[in-house]
């Protein structure tokens, strides 16, 4: 059971003399095992948004929860991916995993083992002993998913994680995505520009407007979804849609 829910949700930034509102109001509950991407234009919030849900941005009002408990902080409920991979560069992936596994508490002698559990889930068993500087894009953010994964959050937390890598490696990384997704029943937050993507992996797609949220959009496509699924008319539509709603706005702030 993980639920992610943000009420009331107030950020602003120093501009000048004054403050900018970058977050205003934002109401947003995430339910058990969704799948919820957040899109919009940039510059409207969204790594915001990800970021006070993650812990890792104070807010200036609302309440954010876990399971109805109020979060002040980072915290192993849940699992951050950023769009660059934040390996620690000195630190071998298997390391990587480990670092954090400490970090999170879990006794030394276990760090070993959970680690190659991870770096199998994302397919990297054989490059535990890797360093960052040896692996390709899509690997790094293998490790740095695992990593994420290793303490076994129940929420996973991502903005725009495969934003930097080529369409092949993406899509690799959707489906291996869906598969951690499925296996371990992660509620998801998942930031990301390319509608297509939040179409093809989504339960619902959020569309932030400035600071607000402007609209949402269930996907009521099958599951497990393949690769047909964007040639079906109800996909093309709902991207129509979302498109749609970023570039015209319903709610006028
Ligand atoms: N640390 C900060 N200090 C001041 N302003 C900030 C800071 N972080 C973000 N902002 C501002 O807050 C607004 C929202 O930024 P944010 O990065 O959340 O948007 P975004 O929707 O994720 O954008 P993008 O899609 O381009 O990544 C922007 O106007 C940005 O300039």
């Amino acid at each position: 059971m993980a639920t992610l829910s943000l009420h009331q949700l107030e950020k602003s930034f120093p501009l000048g003399k004054g403050r900018h509102r970058v977050i205003k109001g934002i109401d947003l509950t995430l339910n058990d095992n969704e799948f919820v991407s957040i899109v919009g234009s940039s510059g409207c919030g969204k790594s915001t948004l990800l970021s006070i849900a993650a812990g890792l941005e104070e807010f200036d009002a609302g309440d954010v929860r876990v399971d109805g408990r109020s979060i002040t902080g980072p915290g192993i409920d849940r699992g951050v991916v950023f769009q660059s991979y934040t390996l620690l560069p000195w630190l071998t992936a298997r390391q990587n995993i480990e670092f954090a596994l400490k970090a999170a508490g879990t006794p030394g002698r276990q760090c070993r083992d959970i680690a190659q559990q991870h770096l199998e889930l994302v397919k990297l068993g054989q490059s535990g002993d890797s360093w960052p500087g040896e692996l390709s894009g899509g690997m790094k953010q293998r490790v740095a998913i695992a990593r994420a994964l290793s303490y076994r959050p129940k929420i996973l937390l991502m903005d725009e994680p495969f934003g930097a890598l080529d369409a092949m490696t993406r899509h690799q990384m959707q489906q291996l995505l869906i598969e951690i997704w499925e296996k371990h029943r992660l509620t998801v937050m998942f930031v990301t520009h390319d509608i297509e993507e939040a179409v093809w992996l989504s339960d619902r797609i959020v569309v932030m407007g400035q600071g607000v949220i402007d609209d949402a959009f269930d996907v009521r496509l099958a599951r497990p979804r393949h690769e047909e699924m964007n040639r079906d008319p109800e996909f093309i539509n709902l991207q129509h849609l979302v498109l749609d709603r970023i570039r015209h706005p319903a709610v006028s702030v």
